[in-house]
Formats: C-alpha cells, sequence, structure tokens
C-alpha cells in the first residue's frame, strides 16, 4: 500500500477590506470578507518541502488590498474574477484560483459620508478559474446571500404527512411560516450584470416566499427557486438552505384566555432544516462550481 498526496488547496481567509471611493466629498462604501484559495503544483510543499511554488498566503493577502486601491471594489463577483484571474496568469505553478467573497452592505444615512450598516443579509460570491476568461479556460460564478430573515403571519400550513408510534404534531391549516434563507445561484457565464442580477434575483426570492400560499416549507423552498430561474435566463441553478425557524402558540388557556393565533413562542432550537435544489434541466454539470 502506498501513500500518495490528495486533492490540496492553500490561501487566505477571511481577508476584511474596507474601500472608500471619494467622489469630492461624496464617498461610497464597499465591505468584503474575501478568501483566496490556490492549487496547482503543490506536490513538492507537501512531500519535500520545497516552497519554490508557494505565493505566500501573505501576499495574497496584500493582493487583495492593492487591488482593493488599484482597481477599486466594484460588484463582488467582478473583484473576485480579477483576483482569481492574476493568481492563475501570474503564477505558473498556480492552475486554479478559487476566490469566496461576502459583502456586507452600508446603507447611506444624511450627509456624504456617514453610513449604517443595512439589512440583515450578507451577499456572497464564489469565483473560481483556470485561466483567463474567454481564453480557454474554464470559469465559473455562484452568487448568492445569506441570513435572509423572512415571515409570512398566515398563509401556511402543514398536514397530512406522514405518522408513526412517535408523531405528535398537531395538523394545522394555518401557522407562521418563518426561515433565514441561504440561497446561492449559478451564473451560465462569467459576464453577467452582477449588482442587477443579485437585486434580481433577491427580489424573486422575497417575492416568491411572500405570494406562495405554503403548504410545506419544501414547496416554498421550490417556488422560490423556480422563481428566480423563471425570471433571470443569466442563471442555471439555485440552491438553497433554509431552516424552519419554528413559532409555537402559547398554551393561554391556564389563564382563561384564548390564542386565536396571536401568541407564539419563538423557539431557536431544534429547528426543521430544509435544503434543495432547483435547476433548468439544460444546466450544464458544473459541481466544483460550488467547492
Ligand atoms: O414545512 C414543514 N416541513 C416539514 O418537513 C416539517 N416537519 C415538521 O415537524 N414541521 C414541518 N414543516
Amino acid at each position: 500500500m502506498a501513500i500518495v498526496l490528495g486533492p490540496n488547496r492553500y490561501g487566505k481567509a477571511e481577508v476584511r477590506v474596507v474601500r472608500v471611493t471619494r467622489d469630492g466629498g461624496t464617498h461610497r462604501i464597499r465591505d468584503l470578507n474575501v478568501g483566496v484559495f490556490l492549487s496547482g503544483d503543490m506536490d513538492d510543499v507537501h512531500l519535500t518541502g520545497d516552497n519554490s511554488a508557494v505565493l505566500p498566503t501573505d501576499t495574497q493577502k496584500n493582493t487583495v488590498f492593492a487591488f482593493a486601491k488599484k482597481y477599486g471594489i466594484g460588484e463582488p463577483e467582478e473583484f473576485g474574477l480579477l483576483l482569481a484571474r492574476h493568481f492563475v496568469d501570474s503564477q505558473p505553478a498556480v492552475h486554479h484560483a478559487r476566490v469566496r467573497l461576502e459583502e456586507y452592505a452600508w446603507d447611506r444615512i444624511t450627509g456624504p459620508h456617514s453610513f449604517v450598516r443595512g439589512g440583515t443579509e450578507v451577499r456572497t460570491a464564489l469565483v473560481h478559474s483556470d485561466g483567463s476568461g474567454g481564453s480557454g479556460g474554464s470559469e465559473s460564478v455562484v452568487s448568492g446571500l445569506r441570513d435572509l430573515t423572512v415571515l409570512n403571519s398566515t398563509g401556511s400550513e402543514f398536514h397530512g404527512f406522514a405518522q408513526d408510534g412517535f408523531t405528535t404534531l398537531e395538523p394545522t391549516d394555518d401557522r407562521v411560516l418563518a426561515t433565514a434563507v441561504t440561497a446561492r445561484w449559478r451564473h451560465r457565464g462569467t459576464g453577467s450584470d452582477w449588482d442587477a442580477s443579485y437585486a434580481a434575483a433577491r427580489a424573486a426570492l422575497l417575492d416568491a416566499f411572500a405570494t406562495t400560499h405554503s403548504l410545506s416549507l419544501q414547496q416554498t423552498l421550490y417556488a422560490m427557486g423556480r422563481r428566480v430561474l423563471e425570471e433571470r435566463p443569466e442563471l442555471c441553478e439555485v440552491r438553497m438552505s433554509m431552516p424552519n425557524k419554528h413559532h409555537f402558540l402559547v398554551d393561554l388557556a391556564p389563564f382563561g384566555m384564548d390564542n386565536d393565533n396571536e401568541v407564539y413562542f419563538a423557539a431557536d432550537r431544534p429547528y426543521g432544516l430544509i435544503e434543495g435544489t432547483v435547476l433548468t434541466d439544460d444546466a450544464p454539470d458544473a459541481p466544483s462550481a460550488w467547492q
């Protein structure tokens, strides 16, 4: 039996970079958390300790900051592609770059340079590049969001489920449905209008959540993914993870009160976890895009 080196990658995780763009006295802010991970001809460093192919993770971190200065930070996907292509194109031993980005929104308060952290959700992007776009390289972009917390105070039922000797759940035809959506969507190519695509996909998720009369969170998940794909031809696959943030009706009978879907206990654990993928039937296979 021989022991061999398997798949590997290395890089700098969680580079927190904030770019202020000064347009006269008016400022704009983009706030990112960037992870860079490289792979390629890295056998020697693992097997013999020869570091000659290893671009230090410290250099990768510096590159994120230098690129923020040199090119500014526009859309996260664009910044990720710029970085990924740079490492593959400039380092002979690097054949593949993966850049993982999170963006934290800042909304303007009043005045030109005051901001409040926006929303609860975080925008995400995952970029893979084997070389410069369009020159025969293979690239993928997955955009998304996490922690988009939503609630329907009616319009949700759950009944007709399988039962066994351990089932105690009462069927319901009117409950609160709440979840914190993590959704990621794969682009067909690398030339989308990233900000517009993100805004439209987010809006489609929200609208489908609000307008779907739900018989289960699974059905709602599928409706949300389907809506994104119906509205955005540049996308071909949506992967979602949605915790069922249970709201249990409180029994107020001991106090001589009824409870007609008015007072709930918002439990934080355990929670149901509903996950699923929705894709177009022509979606090219790309499992590595998600890794
Ligand atoms: O929408 C739901 N899906 C389930 O699978 C499930 N299971 C459960 O206990 N409650 C719910 N709700």
